[in-house]
């Protein structure tokens, strides 16, 4: 009984993949440099200024109303990491509507979540530095490190059957989440 519980809690959800290094130490440090030049925004939500920033590609995505319109299209220095994310996913590279950047201060959590509706598939970058992902879902809990360089895929049921969450980062952290769009 001991183990069968110790293995719900440790296998992770079906459709959740981890990449370690998916993209290199100068890739990373170039990303890095070009996410410095955006115009990041805030977060509104039910009233209240999330502790993360945020830039959108492709879709912008309004979090208090829940709606998304298209915006500027992903930039040139992007489009790399577009298309190996697309291959991951085994999808076309145009598949790939939607691009948000995330910047995570020290202390800054994501809520439990599942992605809005209307995205499929999401394919995730870190950059800077880890932190912990948390699944929780009717069929246990589970728990990763994501590190620096590395991708992730949420797909089917660790998509749609579970929830996930960031708890607060203790360094600072950057990601870059593609995802395309349900049908
Ligand atoms: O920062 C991340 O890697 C995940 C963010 C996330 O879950 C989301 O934007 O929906
Ligand atoms: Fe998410």
């Amino acid at each position: 009984m001991q183990k069968q519980l110790a293995f719900l809690e440790d296998s992770p959800p079906k459709g959740f993949k981890y990449f370690p290094d998916f993209i290199s130490v100068a890739e990373e440090k170039k990303l890095l440099a070009f996410l410095q030049s955006l115009d990041w925004k805030n977060i509104h939500m039910h009233g209240v200024i999330a502790k993360r920033k945020v830039v959108h590609f492709g879709m912008d995505y309004y979090y208090d109303s829940r709606t998304f319109s298209p915006t500027t299209p992903a930039p040139k220095e992007l489009q790399f990491l577009i298309k190996r994310a697309a291959k991951a996913l085994k999808v076309a590279p145009q598949s790939i509507k939607e691009i948000l950047i995330s910047y995570y201060p020290v202390g800054a959590p994501i809520g439990w979540h599942r992605d809005a509706p209307m995205f499929e598939s999401v394919f995730g970058v870190s950059l800077e530095n880890s932190c912990t992902m948390k699944f929780r879902s009717d069929s246990g809990n589970y728990k990763t490190e994501l590190e620096p360089r590395s991708g992730y895929i949420i797909e089917g049921e660790a998509r749609w059957k579970w929830q996930h969450h960031i708890p607060a980062v203790k360094t600072e952290r950057y990601s870059i989440t593609m995802r395309t769009m349900k049908d």
